[in-house]
């Protein structure tokens, strides 16, 4: 790792160090705070630019305690064991294209990006890369530039992306370990996400369009009117390829769970609206109306939600 750092692990230790984090925002900046700190840093944006080798900030677990955090800006990446990408889906293939020259070429690459198509594009791009895709209920926001929230626990799902990833998941889990984060290995890890896909398309776009927390779009004209023919769209769209199939009450019902359990949530995609930054949309409702299109279905209530929703912020396809 960079020599920035003290007391460095091994790149070598598969308890320890090595671990390289490309997107130090909210969920960025909650592996590295849960990671000892020796273990991670950070992957520069534009490393000529950087004005500290450090970066600090102030995280708040999710028992509520605060403490302050320092890692590295990792300079040098050619023994990083293994690569965090926690960037928004639609900045993920060029910010990768910056850095995976830079790590070896055994180094796993984990995605941890929300949705479908940047996933595949970066497998695509790399082949015969260790490319695997994590899926995470862990919720951390950024209130402040340097603060960062763990705002609930949850679960991260890790399944191999590409074939070289095959083998290791056991060794990328036993490496996130020490974050007491809960960890899991996935076989169906495109399941898993098409799972996770199918709830934030349910609750994301009405959100941002209604701005309003998660629980309030169960009672808007908006999502009653359409839900159940989003679910239709969604559960044909599964069907269509070839994964296991969810009925469209199913779905529903999962949505509305969701949106129940985390009321007073702002959602992430309402969160990206209220601070003028591009979204996810793309990678979610986007993601089933051209996939649908792909597989010769139709998806207007996806499609319609996908539009309504660029209108709000600039999005690079606008
Ligand atoms: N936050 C959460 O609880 C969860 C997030 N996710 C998913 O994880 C991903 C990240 O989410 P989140 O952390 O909330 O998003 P953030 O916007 O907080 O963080 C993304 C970070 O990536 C940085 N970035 C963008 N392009 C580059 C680049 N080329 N090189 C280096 N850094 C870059 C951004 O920097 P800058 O700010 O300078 O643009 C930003 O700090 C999303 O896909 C999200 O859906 C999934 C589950 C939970
Ligand atoms: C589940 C949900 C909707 C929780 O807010 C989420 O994942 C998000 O905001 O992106």
């Amino acid at each position: 790792m960079s020599s920035q750092r003290s007391a460095r692990p091994s790149a070598s230790d598969p308890e320890g160090g090595g671990i390289a984090i490309l997107g130090a925002g909210a969920l960025g900046r909650l592996w590295a705070a849960r990671l000892p700190p020796t273990a991670s840093g950070f992957v520069p944006r534009n490393p000529s630019a950087l004005s500290s080798f450090r970066l600090h900030y102030h995280f708040r677990d999710s028992e509520g305690r605060e403490h302050a955090v320092t890692r590295p800006w990792l300079t040098t990446l050619s023994d990083v064991t293994l690569l965090l990408v926690t960037t928004k889906a639609g900045d993920t293939l060029e910010a990768l294209e910056q850095v995976i020259g830079r790590i070896p070429e055994s180094c796993p690459v984990v995605l941890f990006q929300n949705g479908l198509g940047s996933q595949q594009a970066v497998a695509a791009r790399w082949p015969a890369r260790p490319i695997l895709a994590a899926s995470t209920t862990e919720a951390a926001n950024r209130p402040a530039p340097d603060r960062v929230v763990h705002a609930a626990r949850g679960h991260t799902w890790i399944g191999a992306l590409t074939e070289p990833a095959t083998d290791l998941v056991a060794g990328i889990i036993r490496q996130l370990s020490p974050s007491g984060l809960d960890v899991r290995g996935e076989v169906r890890i495109l399941e898993r996400l098409w799972g996770k896909l199918a709830i934030n398309a349910g609750i994301n776009p009405f959100t941002a369009l209604l701005d309003c927390p998660n629980g309030e779009i169960l009672e808007s004209r908006l999502f009653l009117d359409s839900i159940d023919a989003l679910c239709e769209e969604l559960a044909n769209l599964i069907a269509a390829e070839g994964l296991p199939p969810h009925s469209p009450r199913i779905l529903r019902n999962d949505i509305e769970r969701v949106a129940r359990n985390t009321a007073s949530n702002t959602s992430s995609m309402r969160g990206d609206v209220q601070s003028g930054r591009t979204t996810e949309i793309d990678y979610i409702n986007g993601y089933v109306a051209n996939r649908s299109r792909e597989l010769g279905l139709t998806a207007p209530v996806n499609q319609m939600l996908t539009d309504r929703v660029k209108e709000l912020v600039p999005h690079p396809s606008n």
